[in-house]
């Protein structure tokens, strides 16, 4: 047991019960599970509780508990969750209670202070910046954004010539792969020596075992073969973030376990600092997170968790059910509590979901089946939960659709009427949850014209609606010429309407410059057979340079020409400097630098006609780094090409990245304007 907070009403027992508290300050009042758990002993706690069961409703209603009876005053309380907003619904429900109590009480001397609830990284990004120079951390060192993180590694990944075989992937599949894999070891605390020496170790340990290798064992090794390619990138990805004094989260969370593991003043410090701690979702701690509030409070430190091992949503970076059964040896011997009543769901719901979730309790998930409260709404349109599994999308959104215009007609008792001539009051609010954004318009557009108002929540909103779309693949063509995806969207759109066989010419003529282009290129020394992601993707050259008009349908070729001159136009605003940018620095010296990237002169088309994707300019703003970026760019040398039945060949990826790197650069390059300089 924790030394309690000075006063006496703590060192004689609890002044207030739950029910006393809960009934000061007029809330609902709580079932015994949650008054077992709202006046648990300040000791470790583990609450296993499935959704909707007033998890967090019980966790404010402990923390007013333990201050109304002095164990802790508000701003010894420190509430973790994942999220921004699960971390302010929480301090927005403790701060009301203790706002209620100061109120009632009239104690505000006891009471003053506020309790810290935040995410665990933005806690671990404090630990990082007020203890990181105990383990050699700059407290300094940049957080870098997602974006940034991708432009460093794919530029690397771009001009890698290391050993890729057997790595077959698009170089951007590999970008994706490095960070991932860098991702996965900070998570797991693992650098990359470790990894190596581990993946040796097994190689070595499947291979000294007699007899065949079964085919998942051969799939296993086959996978960490190609981990181990990726290994060199990952630590060319380390030094470029040194070279940055930057981190990425992953470092950042990593950086914050190691300190706490290898410094114990810094768990003596925020033990002091925190007297009750509060857990939430802590089914999804990662193996870095454990060790960090491990580390931190895990010595009998009064600590309450909460978690439900039907939510875990994050196995992929090494969080797992088992995270819930090792708290209590991970915090020294918790009691373990439940919530059995849902608050928010109907019978016939929880009959579904308790009935869904019963393979994984069958699996060790050690969590109680829910059942509803009395309280929860009377019926709306029947008890039964229906599924339907239907064709199409819009099959699926007048399905949605007809079925909440007739629960609205139900719960109005009004069955011919039209849902604007419900009254407001006899609405019954409805949410659809949808999978993906991409069905959201579908669905809205299927509910308006039913006469049902709809409001679209969420920021991906805006970013999915048609015409926005149109704008970010113009913007992503403009600035990525291998971005054949984003074209062939703008082609058979509403505006371009490009039918097939236009297409189809238009996908014969990328080939012929890509054809072309390599037979201009430096004779290899032996013929090349693998086809390569440029050959693929030039799809936007061939918009710039039709070919001949015969190929088309007349309409056709007027259309992909006006096109193509648009975005010609276009195209030469890429080099204008972005409003954002707060600084000018001086570029680079060179003289007017083209990248080079235009496609060759090509049967058919006529002479010199090329594509200038980028122009950049001396005195043009640029970041110091993109500055450099792009220095080191041109002074890399050119990748070889690859030689078919060499023995120790490129892969696809590789010879891939020679001739599409030069007409991604901008993207990188473009990319870099946004940022404000660091
Ligand atoms: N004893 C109670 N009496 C009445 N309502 C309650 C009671 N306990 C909780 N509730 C209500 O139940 C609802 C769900 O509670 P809460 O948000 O705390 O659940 P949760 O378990 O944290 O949910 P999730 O699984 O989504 O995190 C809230 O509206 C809350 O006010």
């Amino acid at each position: 047991m924790i030394e309690l907070f000075s006063t006496a009403h703590a060192e004689a027992g609890p002044r207030y019960t739950p029910h006393e508290l809960a009934s000061m300050l007029r809330l609902h009042p709580p079932t015994p599970e949650q008054a077992a758990i709202i006046s648990a002993p300040v000791e470790p706690l583990l609450v296993v509780a499935g959704a909707g069961s007033g998890k967090t409703e019980t966790m404010a209603a402990r923390v007013l508990w333990l201050v109304a009876n002095g164990y802790a005053s508000p701003e010894q309380v420190l509430g973790l969750t994942f999220t921004r907003k699960a971390a302010g619904e929480l301090a927005h429900r403790v701060r009301t209670r203790l706002g209620q109590l100061v109120r009632r009480l009239g104690r505000e001397e006891l009471l003053a202070g506020e309790p810290t609830v935040a995410t665990y990284h933005s806690y671990a990004a404090r630990i990082v910046v007020e203890h990181g120079l105990r383990a050699g951390y700059e407290p300094s060192a940049r957080l870098l954004t997602e974006a940034s993180r991708w432009q460093i590694v794919d530029l690397l990944v771009r001009n890698y010539t290391g050993d890729m075989t057997d790595v077959h992937f698009a170089p951007s599949t590999v970008t994706d792969a490095v960070l991932a894999l860098a991702g996965d070891m900070a998570e797991h605390l693992v650098t990359t020596d470790e990894l190596a020496a581990w993946t040796g170790r097994f190689f070595a340990d499947v291979q000294s075992r007699p007899g065949k290798v079964a085919a998942a064992v051969r799939d296993a090794l086959a996978r960490q073969q190609v981990r181990l390619k990726l290994l060199p990138l990952v630590r060319a990805y380390e030094v470029r973030k040194n070279d940055y004094e930057a981190m990425d989260f992953g470092d950042q969370m990593a950086r914050a376990a190691r300190v706490a593991r290898d410094h114990p003043e810094v768990g003596a410090i925020e033990r002091e600092r925190f007297k009750v701690v509060l857990l939430d979702e802590y089914q999804d701690t990662s193996h870095a997170q454990v060790v960090l509030l491990r580390s931190l409070f895990g010595q009998g430190h009064p600590v309450a968790a909460v978690g439900d091992p039907c939510q875990s949503i994050y196995g992929w970076r090494g969080a797992s059910a088992g995270t819930l059964d090792r708290f209590p040896a991970e915090f020294g011997g918790a009691a373990e509590r439940t919530l059995t009543t849902s608050w928010r769901n109907r019978p016939e719901v929880l009959g579904v979901a308790n009935a869904l979730s019963t393979p994984l309790r069958a699996a060790g998930a050690r969590v109680a089946e829910l059942t509803a409260a009395a309280r929860v709404d009377a019926r709306i349109g029947g008890a039964a939960v229906h599924c339907a599994l239907l064709e199409t999308y819009a099959d699926e959104a007048a399905w949605i659709a007809d079925s909440m215009v007739k629960a609205w007609l139900v719960a109005a008792d009004l069955p011919d009427a039209l849902p604007e001539q419900v009254p407001i009051e006899q609405r019954p609010t409805s949410a659809v949850l949808v999978r993906l954004r991409s069905q959201i318009p579908a669905i809205e557009a299927a509910l308006r014209e039913r006469g049902v108002p709809v409001e679209v929540v969420g920021l991906g909103g805006l970013l999915d609606t048609p015409e926005v779309r149109d704008v970010v693949c113009t913007l992503r063509v403009l600035a990525d010429p291998t971005d054949g995806a984003s074209l062939l969207r703008l082609l058979t759109g509403a505006r371009w309407r490009i039918g097939p066989r236009d297409l189809v010419a238009l996908y014969r003529r990328s080939r012929a410059i890509a054809a072309a282009r390599r037979g201009l290129a430096p004779v290899p020394e032996e013929p090349e057979i693998v086809p390569d992601r440029l050959d693929e993707s030039s799809l936007v050259e061939a918009l710039a340079d039709p070919g001949p008009a015969p190929s088309y349908s007349a309409e056709g070729y007027a259309r992909l020409r006006a096109y193509g001159r648009e975005l010609a136009l276009l195209r030469h605003r890429l080099d204008q400097p972005c409003p954002t940018s707060s600084r000018t620095w001086s570029a680079p010296p060179a003289s007017t630098s083209r990248w080079p990237c235009a496609p060759a002169p090509t049967p058919g088309s006529p002479a010199g006609t090329s594509t200038r994707w980028v122009t950049w300019r001396p005195g043009s703003r640029a970041t110091p780094t993109a500055a450099r970026w792009a220095a080191s760019w041109r002074s890399s040398p050119r990748p070889k090409t690859r030689s078919a039945g060499s023995p120790r060949a490129k892969s696809t990826w590789s010879r891939a990245r020679c001739r599409s790197s030069p007409p991604t650069r901008p993207r990188a390059w473009s990319g870099m304007w946004s940022r404000s300089p660091a």
